[in-house]
């Protein structure tokens, strides 16, 4: 019976607790309802199995699921499934099949989907399956839905035909070569963060092959380089070694203890082996600077400068160092970044050092090496946004009111509109929109930080440390989209506007709808002023229309549903609407207009 096969499906799974509506005392399916969580009916049949969100592992028994005749869709999205692909393909009747958000990993056969014919349906973005996309999609006729981003896919993709795709990417996954011209309709999202795919709509592919002559004359060209390089490196080196060993071994200062006690394979090592330990590295020891315009130092002077450490998070470690003569700089050590490679780093950090707006943080120098990835910056004067809003009212400074914080969301919303013009390719341009992301200037002009950084952070970890992966659509479908980062703007404005700390507001657990903006929603707009805005912004004559005008757009932000969200540029439009002080509007009547707002 279905009771039995179900049963025998629960026994496999492993955190299966959120199952106890599955047992024998009810059958999974009555007259039309479901009795068992999870289980979808038709007609007193078992159509779909629905186990999302509940923590489950352990093995996916197929063979039991494969005798329930009217099984048309299967989801095990967000959960903690480890391990090969499970053969669901021999589920002929299928028609969507839902993997996204666990660890499934190794390659899917590409014979899998043969025979599939029903099939509509492939989501299985955020694992990491390796390996080519299996040819066998190709021939599924029916398919409209694939979702595979964020998997460590390689090789080429395969050529689809005829599909009349609803929702289409293979985004951030290791790819290569010539997008086939059946897709290339499809946005630039679908496609982004495979650094080696090429073909519309991404850049043209100019791959003229080389000839065997012009690879050997290459060859033997680059042999010779090396060689030469190599003598002049020892040199160089021998050279440094003498140097440093009298410069370097006085008495460590506070960036290379802060390193030496921080430093990932380099913690156990007292200061001052750090110190000669790069020395030895010699021109290793070489910051590769974004702009000409500025004084040189290396690695090795930002080890001798006085520093302390800022604050360390999930995601990076940043050092403020007092260079000797000269200007306090930032060294910001990333720490989930080992899968990227020099020349993809490089490509990167140039990319990001062409940016330039009032409102981003310019990076000033980076480092690279296989295990240390470091980027320099400016220190700025009044720290970030985060600290403002949360840190200062223990220590009896005055909080921001509400002019400046107007002004602030104003400027972030422009240098996020920057990012969303020069960086087209990036699904979130920014991707990490967070308030200690966003610092303040001497006259509290924001700038953004840690921006476009999605295509070379880890991602497996960036998924438990970006903003971007919090929002609904992260935790509904496993999807990041182009308005995802606007949720993040969204969440960025209620917390400047209320003074609550959104992560206290995200409940444990993947899937969780909660968020600062559902804490709003439940307010009713008569208590917004006593109860949601922030009363350290002090009361400004009518800023309260203002403040709820701001409110409504953020919420519109915040929208669940990504269709009914705001995009970017409506998003940045309205947001510069908004008057610092406005004589006329108050804010009950400026809400009673808005009908859409709360949905
Ligand atoms: N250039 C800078 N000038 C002044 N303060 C900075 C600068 N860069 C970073 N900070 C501050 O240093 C602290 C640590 O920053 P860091 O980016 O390392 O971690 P985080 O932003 O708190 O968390 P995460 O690792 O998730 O990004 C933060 O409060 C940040 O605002």
């Amino acid at each position: 019976s279905d009771s039995a096969l179900l049963l025998q499906v629960k026994e496999n799974l492993q955190n299966n607790d959120a199952l106890s509506s599955w047992n024998t005392s009810t059958s999974p399916c009555s007259d039309g309802h479901a009795n068992w969580r999870g289980i979808l009916c038709y007609q007193g049949k078992v159509w779909g199995v629905k186990l999302e969100n509940m923590g489950l592992k352990g093995v996916i028994d197929v063979d039991s699921l494969k005798q329930l005749p009217y099984l048309r869709t299967l989801s095990f999205m967000n959960n903690d499934f480890e391990g090969e692909w499970p053969e669901i393909s021999q589920l002929l009747g299928l028609k969507s099949i839902y993997l996204s958000n666990n660890k499934f990993s190794g390659e899917i056969p590409s014979q899998t989907f043969e025979g599939m014919q029903w099939l509509k349906k492939i989501h299985l973005s955020n694992n990491q399956f390796t390996g080519s996309l299996p040819t066998s999609l190709t021939l599924l006729p029916r398919l409209i839905e694939l979702r595979s981003e964020g998997n460590k896919f390689s090789g080429q993709i395969p050529y689809f035909r005829d599909h009349k795709w609803k929702s289409f990417s293979v985004a951030n996954n290791h790819l290569q070569g010539e997008i086939p011209k059946s897709l290339s309709k499809l946005p630039v999202s679908s496609f982004s963060g495979n650094e080696r795919l090429c073909g519309s709509p991404l850049e043209s592919c100019h791959s003229k092959k080389p000839s065997i002559v012009s690879i050997i004359v290459a060859v033997v060209v680059v042999c010779v380089a090396v060689i030469v390089i190599g003598a002049v490196i020892f040199i160089l080196h021998r050279r440094r070694q003498r140097e440093a060993a009298s410069s370097v071994e006085g008495p460590s200062s506070g960036l290379s203890k802060g390193r030496a006690k921080d430093l990932g394979d380099e913690s156990r090592r007292s200061s001052r082996s750090v110190s000669s330990n790069h020395s030895r590295r010699g021109d290793h020891m070489k910051l590769s600077f974004i702009k000409d315009d500025r004084e040189k130092f290396d690695l090795q002077e930002l080890l001798r400068a006085s520093a302390e450490i800022l604050g360390s998070g999930c995601f990076s470690s940043s050092y403020k160092a007092s260079l000797l003569n000269g200007p306090t700089i930032v060294v910001k050590r990333f720490k989930q970044m080992n899968n990227v490679g020099k020349e993809e780093f490089q490509e990167h950090m140039r990319r990001v050092g062409r940016l330039n707006h009032p409102n981003l943080l310019p990076p000033v120098a980076y480092y690279y090496r296989r295990e240390e990835k470091l980027l320099v910056t400016d220190y700025v004067k009044n720290g970030s946004l985060a600290v403002r809003l949360h840190g200062y009212q223990s220590l009896g400074e005055p909080s921001l009111d509400w002019p400046i914080r107007l002004k602030i969301v104003k400027g972030i919303a422009k240098g996020l509109e920057y990012l969303y013009k020069d960086m087209p390719s990036l699904i979130a341009p920014h991707g990490n929109l967070k308030s200690s992301n966003v610092l303040l200037t001497e006259s509290f002009e924001p700038l953004l930080t840690d921006y476009g950084l999605v295509p070379v952070i880890n991602q497996e970890l960036a998924q438990d440390i970006m903003v971007i992966y919090k929002s609904p659509e992260y935790l509904q479908h496993g999807r990041i989209t182009k308005k995802t980062d606007v949720w993040c703007l969204g969440i960025l404005i209620l917390e400047i506007l209320t003074g609550k700390f959104p992560a206290n507001f995200l409940q444990q657990g993947k899937g969780s709808e909660v968020s600062l903006a559902t804490w709003v929603q439940s307010v009713v707009p008569e208590e917004w002023t006593n109860a949601v805005f922030d009363q350290e912004m002090g009361a400004t004559k009518n800023g309260e229309g203002e403040m709820a005008k701001l409110l409504k757009i953020s919420l519109s932000c915040c929208e669940g549903d990504v269709d009914k969200r705001l995009d970017l540029k409506e998003a940045v439009e309205k947001i510069q609407e908004v008057k610092e002080r406005d004589q006329e509007d108050d804010y009950y009547t400026s809400y009673a207009s808005d009908g859409d707002v709360k949905s």
